[in-house]
């Protein structure tokens, strides 16, 4: 019986990184957390603690400062494939690198009704993601966004489930359904308008949530999955993460009132969680190496 060294990568974790644009005096900024994890033959550090090939995590870090100053960060998946490249490409024992990046909205300030040039509000908690992996040449990009809190008053419906001694929920055919839209979609090439594809994929699922009359989240996530891949061919698979943001109807009765589901309990936890990958049949599946730690 012997003990060997298993998958392993290492890096810069949450480099926070603001850029400013300065070329005209209508400043814009890009404002990301960038993390690096190298990949590659690092046997002998795990063995013995030899660092001849151990990149340090602290230059992994200065070079994400340095990319962005040499030549303007761009969208998030290009500057996330230089990144990784320039990992790969300059260090020998670097076989592969991993490089994700969470890009934080901001907004214009409306002065006298127009956009201000230089003084910025955060828009919101949502984050626009890239995982970018490379595997020696090939470069494979899954990208998405994550904290896109959505609600519909009505729509709604969850009933039918089986009944067992524990069961207390109410079936109901009218109530809110509420979620904070973690998405990730891996796109099946590198040749792909970023920006255009992430507002598209945006836009196709608020508009499926809004308009899926709903029997469970279940059945919403399915058809956000679908709906995008019926319209965007760049896009392999759709995985989700959605948190059921309950909100339970506060019983007026003891006050002598009605509650005709006008008011709720926003409850925080527990949630129910529903997650699920939608995805072509004639696609091979993706390694989850590309979307966690390999085998983690
Ligand atoms: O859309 C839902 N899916 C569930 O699986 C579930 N379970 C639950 O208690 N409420 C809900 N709602």
């Amino acid at each position: 019986m012997g003990i060997v060294m298993g998958p392993n990568q290492y890096g810069k974790s949450e480099c926070r990184i603001v850029t400013v644009d300065r070329g005209s005096s209508r400043h814009s900024i890009k404002d990301l957390n960038v993390s690096t994890s190298l990949r590659g033959d690092f046997d002998d550090t795990h063995h013995t603690g030899d660092n001849a090939k151990v990149l340090p995590t602290d230059t992994q870090k200065n070079t994400v400062y340095g990319l962005a100053k040499e030549q303007p960060v761009g969208e998030i998946e290009d500057f996330a494939m230089r990144l990784g490249r320039h990992f790969v490409d300059t260090q020998q024992p670097v076989t592969g690198a991993r490089v994700l990046i969470d890009e934080y909205a901001w907004e214009r300030i409306p002065v006298g009704g127009a956009g201000h040039d230089h003084s910025f509000a955060r828009s919101s908690d949502e984050k626009r993601t890239t995982a970018v992996t490379i595997e020696g040449s090939e470069t494979h990009v899954v990208s998405g966004l994550k904290d896109l809190v959505v609600l519909k008053s009505t729509g709604s419906e969850f009933w039918g489930y089986p009944k067992d001694r524990f069961t207390t929920l109410a079936e109901t055919d009218d109530r809110i359904l509420a979620t904070a839209v973690t998405a990730r979609w891996r796109y099946l090439s590198t040749d792909v308008d970023w920006a255009k594809s992430f507002e598209a994929i945006r836009e196709i699922m608020l508009e499926t949530f809004a308009t899926t009359h709903s029997y469970a989240l279940q059945q919403s996530l399915y058809e956000m999955g679908k709906a995008v891949l019926e319209k965007r061919p760049e896009v392999a698979e759709v995985r989700m993460s959605l948190p059921n943001k309950h909100h339970f109807l506060v019983d007026l009765e003891r006050f002598g009132m009605e509650n005709e589901n006008e008011v709720f309990f926003a409850a925080d936890r527990p949630y129910g969680l529903i997650e699920g990958t939608v995805t072509r049949d004639d696609v091979d599946p993706a390694p989850t190496a590309w979307y966690s730690l390999p085998e983690f």
